[in-house]
């Protein structure tokens, strides 16, 4: 088939006025969003910037910032869906080509990723999509000449989806091959199951004060072995429920509320929290019961650390320094290092991170997380404990780089976790006593209430 399509039926070119960058009132409803969600998709998959950055409403990019609220949730639905079947949909548009897509075509690309997200995935009209991609192709001097491609192609799409995408989501990797790889080589018998549960979006896991049995039935959630509170997908923000104004919980995921959990004592200790922004395992400390030093090297999530203590009620010091320079010739009774890492154990979160990281990043983290580890070390007074952790999946920036560690470090060891502790997540302990989760432990039949973030974590103490 040859894809010469036509304007959709009705649809009149519109008169290009000015190149500038249009007023997002002035358009056609939706059309604004849909301009917003193709450049940060090309910032994501083409420059390598973090999702979480681009949408932050303070520091995020202008064209998604300047959107109202129902563009801005739209846009990050169509980006999330977008991210987490990009390859899909990209093999998808292949097939209803007879030539491949010009190699400079990257505008083009990215208006077909949107509109075929929409079409494949989220609930909008089919029709209604491929007019908006149709009428944002000729709105840009780059894709004009496109139009009746964009138009014949994703007609084509939401016609024969039925039957071809089951297909060609059989037949096509879920991810970028470093990634996938990398996961097939760590988790030979799980990789299946982990690589089909990233594409699912997350269940949201809260960490409550007190009584989870009571917040899961207000909520209607569930209790986990972690003692996190599951509430499954909620459409609007979690501000709104129950419990988030007076402090009584906070969201953080089921795994990543362990490493707090696996200091043996914490009440009345003096704990330092090394790289400690947005707060969730600070908070977690606080709520024990220790006096807590919180650091971190952004301003900018330090202050978000300070804002969300304060709606938590809980009073912390905090310091804005780089892990590495902090000096304390006391020491601490405890140290927490949640290192900078790939973060690949939060890609159902965080649905950009196999297009923004490598295997190159991968071990230039692990090299930051051995030095970060090593300084972490000088800080613990004796008889203390170090409890290091990542949100990664590579065993190169946990059990590898934490063995590296003690084989330098002849004095330290690994004070293996105690699998009484944790009910329900044995699976999750190693021979040598670390944690580590991964995103398909926790099943559950209903994909929105199964997975676990992949995480590493030990605590190490000096003999
Ligand atoms: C994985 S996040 C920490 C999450 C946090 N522990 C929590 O539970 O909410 C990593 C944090 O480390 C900070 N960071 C990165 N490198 C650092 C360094 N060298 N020293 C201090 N903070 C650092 C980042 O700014 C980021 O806030």
């Amino acid at each position: 088939m040859v894809l010469t399509g036509a304007r959709p039926e009705g649809q009149r070119k519109r008169p290009h006025k000015s190149r500038g960058r249009p007023d997002p009132s002035n358009l056609k409803p939706g059309l604004a969003a849909r301009q917003a969600a193709s450049r940060l998709l090309s910032a994501v998959t083409e420059s390598r910037a973090s999702l979480d950055g681009l949408l932050d409403p303070a520091g995020g990019n202008p064209a998604f910032t300047g959107l109202g609220d129902q563009d801005r949730l739209l846009v990050r639905a169509i980006l999330l869906s977008a991210l987490r079947h990009l390859q899909v949909i990209d093999a998808f548009v292949d097939r209803l080509v007879d030539n491949p897509l010009p190699e400079g075509a990257k505008a083009l690309r990215q208006v077909l990723r949107v509109g075929a997200a929409q079409i494949l995935y989220l609930d909008v009209p089919d029709r209604a999509a491929v007019d908006l991609a149709v009428t944002q192709a000729d709105s840009d001097p780059r894709n004009r000449r496109f139009a009746g491609l964009v138009n014949a192609l994703l007609r084509r799409m939401a016609r024969e989806k039925d039957v071809l995408l089951p297909e060609i989501t059989a037949s096509t990797p879920d991810f970028p091959d470093w990634f996938e790889s990398r996961l097939r080589s760590a988790y030979a018998d799980h990789a299946d199951a982990i690589l089909a549960i990233l594409s699912e979006p997350p269940a949201i896991d809260l960490t409550v004060k007190s009584d989870a049995d009571g917040w899961a039935a207000r909520l209607g959630g569930v209790v986990l072995p972690t003692g996190s509170v599951r509430i499954g997908r909620q459409e609007g923000p979690v501000s709104g429920l129950e419990g988030f104004e007076d402090g009584a919980w906070w969201v953080q995921d089921a795994a990543a509320s362990i490493p707090a959990q696996l200091f043996s004592r914490l009440e009345g200790l003096d704990i330092v929290d090394l790289c400690a922004a947005p707060g969730g395992k600070t908070a977690q400390l606080a709520l024990a019961g220790a006096r807590v030093t919180a650091c971190d090297q952004s301003q900018t999530r330090l202050e978000r650390l300070r804002g969300n203590l304060a709606r938590l009620g809980f009073d912390v010091t905090t310091q804005l320094t780089r892990a590495q320079d902090l000096v304390a010739p006391e020491g601490f009774d405890g140290v927490l290092l949640d290192a900078p890492c790939s973060s690949t154990g939060t890609v159902r979160r965080h649905p950009d991170i196999p297009y923004t990281k490598g295997a190159e990043d991968i071990m230039r983290l692990a090299r930051v997380q051995r030095d970060l580890l090593d300084h972490a070390s000088g800080l613990v007074r004796p008889g203390g404990e170090l409890v290091f952790s990542n949100c990664s999946l590579d065993p190169e920036e946990g059990e590898e780089m934490v063995a590296g560690f003690l084989t330098d470090h002849p004095a330290w060891s690994i004070r293996p976790v105690d699998a009484a502790r944790w009910p329900g997540l044995e699976t999750a302990i190693t021979a040598k006593g670390e944690i580590r989760t991964h995103p398909a432990m926790l099943g559950n039949d209903d994909p929105r209430l199964a997975g676990l973030d992949g995480f590493y974590a030990v605590v190490l103490v000096r003999s």
